[in-house]
This record gives C-alpha cells, sequence and structure tokens, in this order.
C-alpha cells in the first residue's frame, strides 16, 4: 500500500491514521510522520474540523455524506463502502483540489472492523473542465453575457429568494435604439461589433449580485437582487448614460451616437404571482421609453413621476 501510485489513507476504528501512503503525502503536501497516530488527518484537506468520509464509515454516519459532499456517489457503485466527490482546501498543498474519494471498511475473519481504508484520485482538471463547459453553455456567443436560459434560471430563484427573504426584486430591460438602421449602415458584422461595446458596457455598471443577460437581438436585460425601484431606476440612468458616452457614431440617431431606451420594474415577490410579469412591466416601460423619444429610462406607470 505504501508504494501505491493511489493516494490511501487508513484509519483504525478508533480514527486514528494506521497508514497514510507516499502518494497521500504527495497529494496533501503532509508528510506520514505527522499524522500517523493522530486523528488529524481531516487538517490535511480541509480548513475547518469536519470529518472525512472514512470517518463516516467508521462513526456509521453514512447519513451525512449528501450534506458534507458535493456529489455522492450511489451506493450500488460501492456496495461495501461510500463513494463521494468534494472541493477540499487542501491547506497544506496550498491549492484547492476536487477529490473523488472511496472509503471501504476492512473486517477481520470474526468480522470486527479493522480499520477503513480511504483512497483519493485528483478530478480537478476534469471538474474544472466540466464547469468551463457548462459555464460556455450558459453564455451569449456573441457577447459573452448571460444568456437567455441564464436569465431564466436567474430569474426562477432571485424570484424564489426575494419571496423568501420579502425583499424586493427589480429588472432592466435594455434595448439599443434604431439598431436595423445601424445594421443597414455598417453591416450586420458592424452591428455585432456594436453589440458587444454596449454589452461591455452595460456589464461594468453591474455588482457582484446583479447578472446582465442578452435576452434576445439588441435587448438586454439586468437582474437586480435586493433593489428597490429608486436604486434601479439609478442603475439604468447610470448604463443609458454609459453607454451615451462610448460615443459610437449613428447615422440617423437625434445625438448622432448610438443609445438605449430603458424599461425598469421591481416586485415584492408574492405567491401566485411569477417572473414573467415582472419581465412583462419591464417591457411595457421600455415600450413608453421607445416612444417618449428614446435615449431615455422608463418607471412602471404607477411609479412614474
Ligand atoms: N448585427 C446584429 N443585429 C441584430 C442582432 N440581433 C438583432 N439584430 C437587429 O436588430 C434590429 C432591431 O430592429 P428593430 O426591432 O426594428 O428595432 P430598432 O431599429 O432598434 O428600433 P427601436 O428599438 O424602436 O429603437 C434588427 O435589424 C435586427 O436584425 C445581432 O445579433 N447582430
Amino acid at each position: 500500500m505504501e508504494l501505491l501510485a493511489i493516494p490511501v489513507f487508513v484509519l483504525d476504528p478508533e480514527c486514528r491514521v494506521i497508514i497514510w501512503n507516499r502518494a497521500c503525502e504527495r497529494l496533501t503536501g503532509v508528510p506520514a510522520t505527522e499524522v500517523l497516530g493522530t486523528r488529524d488527518h481531516w487538517r490535511s484537506f480541509y480548513d475547518v474540523p469536519r470529518p472525512t468520509l472514512a470517518d463516516l464509515v467508521i462513526q456509521d454516519r453514512t447519513a451525512e455524506v449528501g450534506a458534507l459532499y458535493q456529489r455522492q456517489i450511489a451506493p450500488e457503485s460501492s456496495p461495501e463502502g461510500l463513494a463521494a466527490e468534494n472541493w477540499c482546501d487542501m491547506p497544506r498543498a496550498g491549492k484547492r483540489r476536487y477529490l473523488a474519494v472511496d472509503a471501504n471498511a476492512i473486517y477481520t475473519d470474526d468480522g470486527a472492523l479493522m480499520g477503513v481504508i480511504e483512497t483519493l484520485r485528483d478530478m480537478t482538471d476534469e471538474k474544472n473542465a466540466q464547469i468551463a463547459l457548462e459555464q460556455q453553455a450558459r453564455r451569449d456567443a456573441l457577447t459573452g453575457l448571460a444568456n437567455r436560459r441564464w436569465f431564466d434560471e436567474t430569474m426562477k430563484s432571485e424570484w424564489a429568494r426575494a419571496l423568501r427573504q420579502k425583499q424586493p426584486l427589480s429588472l432592466l430591460m435594455v434595448d439599443v435604439d434604431n439598431f436595423k438602421q445601424y445594421n443597414d449602415v455598417h453591416g450586420h458584422l458592424g452591428g455585432d461589433d456594436c453589440l458587444r461595446r454596449i454589452a461591455t458596457a452595460v456589464a461594468s455598471e453591474m455588482r457582484a449580485n446583479d447578472l446582465v443577460a442578452r435576452y434576445g437581438g439588441e435587448e438586454f436585460a439586468v437582474i437586480l437582487p435586493n433593489q428597490a425601484l429608486k436604486g434601479a431606476a439609478i442603475v439604468a440612468e447610470r448604463i443609458r448614460r454609459r453607454v451615451e458616452k462610448l460615443g459610437v457614431p449613428h447615422p440617423v440617431a437625434a445625438g448622432r451616437h448610438v443609445t438605449v431606451s430603458i424599461g425598469a420594474a421591481t416586485a415584492l415577490a408574492a405567491p401566485g404571482m411569477d417572473p414573467s410579469q415582472l419581465v412583462a412591466i419591464a417591457d411595457a416601460a421600455l415600450y413608453r421609453a421607445k416612444h417618449m423619444g428614446r435615449n431615455r429610462i422608463s418607471l412602471p406607470l404607477s411609479e412614474a413621476a
């Protein structure tokens, strides 16, 4: 076991380390001499005290795996023990790692527990590749912003959160003005370039919890969690000005520059309502902003000054 290429450690029935092989030393950056005979093995994997999978098997706490691990592998694939995957802090190795872990009990001939063997597989590269793929599938290819699917998912989860926390949820619909004429003069590729510049400008005005998405065509949507209408109007006006200041020449617009119109909406989520109503209210406000002459923001009718 010492020379196995796979990282392995073994705990005795009192959860003390009795084997910590070389590959485990390499993975964790912790020499065997430091952990053998101790119950400190968790320190090699986590910043805060918590059981490893082997501890859960020994202590018959298998019901806790779901809460403690990112992913539990179905028991059928590991009938003798437990299998799970988790992000580990790896304090001594200095680099977070995604580990696939198996923990299997070893018994004496007369059925007494001798210990539990835990094997570890570093799956960080595979996990990162999977995350990158998932992220890519949620982004709009032209602008790199969240795509419509990500927008819909976020609206749903933020709506549920707003309902739970009794916090307002705001939404901005941002639409490029007279974009058809821009395309007509600069061609579709020129239009694409303009959309990218606007996307970057809108995204630069956002805070960490906000989500900017390409809603479709030349329309963007901005989700502002925990934001009341007053704050949403301030963000909207900042975005409007930011785009105007880009100074992208427009062949026919009144100010000769590309501008956006923005409709804002805010709701205190209530049971029986759904996020599509917020989209409809913001869309109606956007329509009014267009109707009033473009390059402006508009609030829901009941809130407008
Ligand atoms: N270049 C480019 N153009 C797009 C894209 N998606 C939509 N468009 C164009 O955006 C234009 C939108 O035109 P309209 O809906 O008439 O709106 P508009 O000309 O912006 O007028 P208002 O919204 O009323 O100010 C159309 O010409 C679409 O072809 C895209 O991905 N790239």
